[in-house]
């Protein structure tokens, strides 16, 4: 990103793209678990930009709603620290959904669906729902594990990575809950009452952890009903180690905690690609 004009860099970072290529991956993964990619490959591509572009979107509009909480919990962010304006993030929000919305529009009528809710979902996130309990912290862990789905989706099968779908709606609760643990101070200031503030620090720590040993023990079924052979376990099971190691982290340091439950869920998303790799090569 270093050739770019300083604007169009902090363009570019308001989206957060390592998040936006790692949301397009989950839709990929998402049609390649379902099973059709190579007989729709252009459906595919037109998910994975539909996604990679919402959740661009997503992400400058958020910045753009949380420009105050920002310049006290992260200060560093594009907005807050000057390198772009209000007003130009959201015109960068409008130009991501305009790209989702055109993509997505040449896809399956399910597909069409999840993308219309998706959207609307990624605008009234911050406004609507952030600052309710748990309510928000659900909604991001919908939205994230619906890229799966809207992979199956785009190939007429939006079912074909349920189990995907829950469970990285439920690691990425747990997830949530542990980034609000790291906010509080700027999230009590804006008066808002997320989950732990409303809670409790520990308690809501704590109902995080149950719900990742849940969705742990629960990324077992594809091994055990004989979806996934061996190779998807060897995978899988350091994934849920790092992210159980990580949620019981969360307790003495929030921030890594958060930072390693996500390299935790790229590993489990790893999981998945290998244990179909491994039933396509046979
Ligand atoms: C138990 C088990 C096997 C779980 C599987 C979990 C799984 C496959 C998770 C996939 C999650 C993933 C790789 C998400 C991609 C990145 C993304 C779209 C995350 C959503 O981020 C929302 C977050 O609030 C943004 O904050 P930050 O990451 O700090 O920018
Ligand atoms: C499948 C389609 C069409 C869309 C899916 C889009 C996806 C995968 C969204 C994933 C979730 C996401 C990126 C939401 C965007 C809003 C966001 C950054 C929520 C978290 O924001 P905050 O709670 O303010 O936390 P931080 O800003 O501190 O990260
Ligand atoms: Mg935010």
């Amino acid at each position: 990103m270093a050739s770019l004009s300083p604007s169009l860099r902090a363009a570019v970072e308001l989206t957060r793209p390592g998040n936006a290529v790692a949301a397009g991956v989950l839709t990929a993964t998402g049609a390649f678990v379902t099973g059709g990619v190579a007989a729709a490959p252009l459906a595919v591509a037109a998910a994975v930009l539909a996604t990679l572009a919402a959740t661009a979107g997503g992400n400058a509009i958020n910045d753009y709603f949380d420009r105050e909480i920002d310049a006290v919990n992260q200060p560093d962010r594009p907005i807050p620290r000057g390198a772009i304006s209000a007003r130009g993030a959201l015109g960068v929000s409008g130009a991501c959904f305009v790209i989702a919305t055109v993509a997505a529009l040449t896809l399956p009528l399910v597909a069409i669906g999840i993308a219309v809710v998706n959207l609307l979902a990624l605008v009234a996130y911050t406004e609507w729902f952030k600052g309710r309990p748990l309510l928000g912290n659900i909604l991001v862990g919908y939205l994230t594990g619906s890229a799966f789905l809207f992979g199956g989706a785009a190939l007429g099968a939006p079912f074909g990575a349920a189990v995907l779908f829950l469970l990285a709606a439920v690691a990425t609760l747990t997830r949530e809950i542990v980034k609000d643990v790291e906010d509080i101070a700027g999230d009590r200031q804006e008066g808002l009452r997320t989950f732990p503030i409303v809670v409790g620090r520990t308690p809501a720590l704590w109902t995080g952890v149950a719900v990742l040993v849940v969705a742990v023990t629960a990324s077992a079924v594809p091994y055990l009903d004989g979806t996934f052979g061996l190779s998807y376990l060897l995978v899988v099971v350091p994934a849920d180690a790092v992210m159980l190691w990580a949620a019981l982290r969360s307790f003495r340091d929030p921030t890594v905690s958060q930072r390693w439950l996500k390299r935790g869920m790229f590993l489990a998303t790893a999981a998945f690609v290998v244990g179909r790799a491994a039933v396509v090569l046979g």
